[in-house]
């Protein structure tokens, strides 16, 4: 049995969900969003703190990497959400659009920095400082301050000025050079997700479906057109679904380029050897992957202040009676952004504060009170790809094969670790936590980078935007030789952004629902 719709999104995530509230609107279209997690229900998610008890968990897709012989030969997890907001409703909550230089770097028409402001703002509803005024506020999502930041954070503010790093007005000005206390999605101290600001007030429009636990397993492409999607439910059971306009793939950075090559689109030779007929021919599927690797050090905390007492009994009444306490708190509390050398033209590493010790992605429990500063490759030169493994999937990120990125994550640690020698930090900053074991010279640095670094969880570009025929979409977001087939979401970027992946990826779907909409009035 198939149903028809005029536009089938495939993935609820940040991007899924824009989509779905936006075509909706028009009571005349009638859209399907098709998810294959489920419900996003329940306090982890709501919580804020909670985000890493949901890794590994069925909210999670659970990814591995494959060996990186950059990174000792280790294999690294990365988390993907699995549910309704996607990775919205698992991410750490900050919202930071990146640099002006980035979406002008892109040299896409319609995608530069002014092209794309008014998108970011359209999203934004800013509770709280809003210099200058650079963030919307009648938008779906909630951008607030963190309601009860640590007192470690506004010390580690202060040791940024006094290392000349200066406080920026609003992080989200057209620079992020300088440092700043994180804004984040939240509502009263609560998570908002894309889902809580865009699927919940348009889940009762009788014109939208919303298909959960229903994972698509290929674009249907008929005489070159998309015309619906298969997918299966939990049960084992498959279905199809028509799409008289278009089918709109918004399933991430891992999920677009994976449907893409199972549907028949990407690189031959590669999909004949997986077994998959190739319907057309794109090498570029699944190539272009970039990430934001991060590395930290980790030092005990001399005062008993930080997030390893986030989880009393008085904090959790806190947080469910007021929204309010450490249980509000998004781990990664203020930012600063800077260059490893003059010839930057943007920033290229971030410094993450955590007043905790966020060791092994939050899934080990410190060994007491800890502090991280975690300096973040903001532009890197490796490349990696996904490809096919049979049906599965093959992530490798590549991480550091271009000499370059080791060296700048050597000078971002050096910073971090100066920081932590301030007047402002010093104070708090006591012996080196476990695992981290004080590295000084740049080849116990690098032994450490290479060790110890793990994912910022920002991939992006497997379905690479441009306007060469090498590229995997067109400027509208268009699949190159498909036709009534786009993909909306974090793939599409050509290059990662110095900021994190949410806000742009918001942006992009939001841009797209304006594409759409476009071309549909012009059909
Ligand atoms: C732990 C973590 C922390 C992060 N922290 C931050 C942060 O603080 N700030 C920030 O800006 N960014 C952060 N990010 C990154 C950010 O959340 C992502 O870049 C962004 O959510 C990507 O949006 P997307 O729409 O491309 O993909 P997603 O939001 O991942 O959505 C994809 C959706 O598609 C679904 N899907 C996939 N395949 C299929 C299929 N075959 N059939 C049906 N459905 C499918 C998935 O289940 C998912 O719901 C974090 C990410 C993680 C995982």
């Amino acid at each position: 049995m198939s149903v028809e719709y005029d536009y089938v999104i495939v993935g609820a995530g940040s991007a899924g969900c824009v989509l779905a509230n936006r075509l909706s609107a028009d009571p005349g279209t009638r859209v399907a969003l098709i998810e294959a997690g489920g419900s996003d229900r329940g306090l982890e998610v709501r919580m804020p703190a909670g985000f890493s008890r949901l890794f590994k968990t069925e909210r999670d897709w659970d990814f591995t990497t494959v060996r990186q012989p950059e990174l000792s030969g280790r294999e690294l997890y990365w988390p993907r959400g699995r549910m309704l907001g996607g990775s919205s409703s698992m991410n750490a909550q900050m919202w930071v659009r990146g640099h002006r230089a980035d979406y002008d770097g892109w040299n896409i028409p319609g995608w530069s920095y002014e092209d794309v402001l008014p998108y970011f703002r359209r999203t934004e509803r800013r509770a709280g400082s809003n210099r200058g005024e650079v963030y919307g506020t009648k938008g779906p999502i909630h951008i607030s301050e963190l309601r009860s930041p640590n007192p470690a954070t506004a010390l580690f503010l202060r040791a940024c000025e006094e290392l000349g790093i200066a406080r920026l007005d609003e992080l989200n000005g057209p620079s992020n050079e300088g440092c700043s206390p994180t804004p984040v999605t939240q509502r009263r101290g609560r998570r908002w997700s894309s889902a809580d600001a865009y699927l919940a007030p348009a889940a009762k429009r009788p014109n939208l479906t919303v298909l959960t636990s229903s994972r698509v397993r290929r674009v249907l492409v008929e005489d070159g057109r998309a015309t619906g999607v298969e997918y299966g439910d939990d049960g084992g059971g498959a279905a199809v679904v028509r799409a008289r306009g278009e089918v709109i793939l918004s399933a991430g950075t891992i999920g677009s380029p994976h449907l893409l090559m199972l549907s028949g689109v990407g690189p031959a030779d590669e999909l004949l050897a997986a077994g998959v007929e190739p319907v057309h021919e794109l090498p570029g599927v699944g190539a272009n992957l970039q990430d934001h690797l991060a590395s930290g050090i980790f030092l005990h905390c001399l005062k008993p202040i930080t997030l390893a007492g986030a989880e009393s009994a008085g904090n959790l009444l806190r947080f469910l009676a007021g929204g309010r306490g450490m249980l509000t708190s998004n781990v990664g509390e203020a930012v600063a952004f800077i260059r490893t050398s003059e010839e930057e033209p943007a920033p290229d590493i971030e410094l993450i504060f955590a007043p905790g010790s966020f060791v092994g992605h939050g899934l080990t429990p410190p060994p007491g009170h800890g502090l991280t500063i975690a300096s973040i490759l903001l532009r890197p030169e490796s490349r990696g790809r996904i490809s096919l493994d049979g049906r599965d999937i093959v992530i490798d990120p590549g991480y550091l094969t271009a000499e370059a990125d080791v060296r700048r994550m050597v000078t971002g640690l050096r910073k971090a670790g100066e920081l932590f020698a301030t007047e402002a930090l010093r104070p708090l900053a006591g012996p080196p936590m476990d695992p981290y074991w004080g590295p000084r010279t740049d080849e116990e640095l690098v032994r450490w980078i290479r060790e110890r670094s793990e994912t910022l969880y920002h991939p992006v570009g497997t379905c690479r935007m441009g306007e060469d025929p090498g590229s995997v979409v067109d400027p509208a977001l268009r699949v190159r030789g498909i036709a009534g087939l786009r993909v909306a979401d974090a793939s599409v970027m050509p290059v990662i952004t110095r900021g994190h992946t949410h806000a742009p990826t918001v942006m992009i779907a939001e841009r797209a629902a304006d594409l759409i909409a476009a071309e549909s009035l012009s059909r």
